[in-house]
């Protein structure tokens, strides 16, 4: 059916979907805006504003495909700073995100789901991965605590909604626990085995190339930000085992599909229902950008206070 381009009601929730998620099935679309020019490039996609299909209505959505509809982005070359500039200009209130990932660990089988709290950044400084890295726009945030750990409990709570497995007698676990993390390689080609290896003697938990810079881009927008880990595969480290193969992840991707359309149709519908604290105050991140700043106003361009005004239009 077709939508209208634009869109004037209030956004409430940003979702960036992954490898595989191009969509949500269990949103209704109300309306479809063509890819958004933002100071730092086009977005990956149309953004897809819509609300949880059956619902009332007042709580909407907006859906960016992280690789493009037609998965066209490698990810060295996502348009990350545009997806997040324009969630944070529609006025998302929190950003979850879907990854495909391989897994580090053996109790973390391909089709669960991971609530990682913490990251190690192993991209190759290749990718643009902050707002405030110019000349004549100095800012340094806060990155401890990389992911919104409000936000994870919230989904945690819906943990036994994934039921669903190809192989019934192994239900698939959501994992969650302060410590767990993901490591994010540049790629595109996977690891190898002793990279695997030497990631899990860093911590490393899950794998996947798209966390940084996105992670750092939320927290620059001060906006509440969790990533919904997928395992597809346990990457290269078990010895006897093949290591991973594009066609090892694709095999997982629709049983992961699956149990992602539960999980955010649940979240959405709770968040419709009533807004999370966490939302509502912006979970200790709203007015920290004014702190981490070093550049004085004064000195600022223009263009720069264009830019600040396009994420931060009280700025
Ligand atoms: C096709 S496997 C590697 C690919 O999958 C993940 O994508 P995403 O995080 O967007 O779901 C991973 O990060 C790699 O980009
Ligand atoms: N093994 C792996 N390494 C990096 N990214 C991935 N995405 C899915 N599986 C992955």
């Amino acid at each position: 059916m077709a939508v209208p381009n634009t869109f004037d009601g209030e956004i409430d929730l940003g979702i960036i979907g992954g490898t595989g998620l191009y969509h949500l099935e269990c949103l209704e679309k109300l309306a479809e805006l063509p890819p958004m020019e933002t100071p730092w490039g086009t977005t990956s996609s149309p953004i897809v504003i819509s609300k949880v299909a059956g619902d009332s209505g007042h709580f909407h959505v907006a859906f960016i495909a992280r690789h493009g509809r037609h998965h066209q982005y490698p990810p060295s070359k996502v348009p990350f700073r545009a997806n997040m500039a324009s969630l944070k200009h529609l006025k998302c209130k929190a950003v979850l995100s879907f990854s495909a990932v391989g897994s580090l660990q053996e109790k973390i089988k391909p089709r669960d789901f991971v609530l990682p709290q913490q990251i190690i950044d192993r991209t190759k400084g290749i990718r643009n991965s902050s707002f405030l890295n110019d000349e004549g726009l100095v800012g340094h945030v806060g990155f401890g605590d990389p992911f919104s750990y409000s936000f994870a409990q919230y989904i945690y709570q819906f943990k036994h909604l994934l039921a669903n497995n190809d192989a019934p007698d192994e239900p698939c676990n959501l994992h969650f626990d302060k410590e767990t993390t993901v490591v994010c390689m540049e790629g595109p080609q996977f690891s190898t085995r002793a990279e695997s290896k030497m990631y899990r003697m860093f911590g490393g938990d899950v794998i996947n190339m798209s966390v940084i810079p996105e992670a750092k881009l939320a927290r620059e927008c001060e906006l509440p930000y969790q990533m919904i880990c997928m395992s597809t595969d346990y990457d290269a480290w078990r010895d006897e085992e093949e290591p991973v193969t594009v066609e090892t992840v694709i095999g997982n991707l629709s049983n992961n599909g699956h149990n992602a359309n539960l999980l955010a149709s649940k979240v959405i519908e709770e968040m419709a229902n009533e807004l999370p604290e966490f939302m509502k105050t912006g979970d200790g991140l709203r007015g920290s950008i004014k702190m981490s700043i070093s550049t004085k106003p004064h000195a600022m361009s223009k263009e720069t206070l264009a830019k600040l005004n396009f994420l931060f239009p009280d700025f």
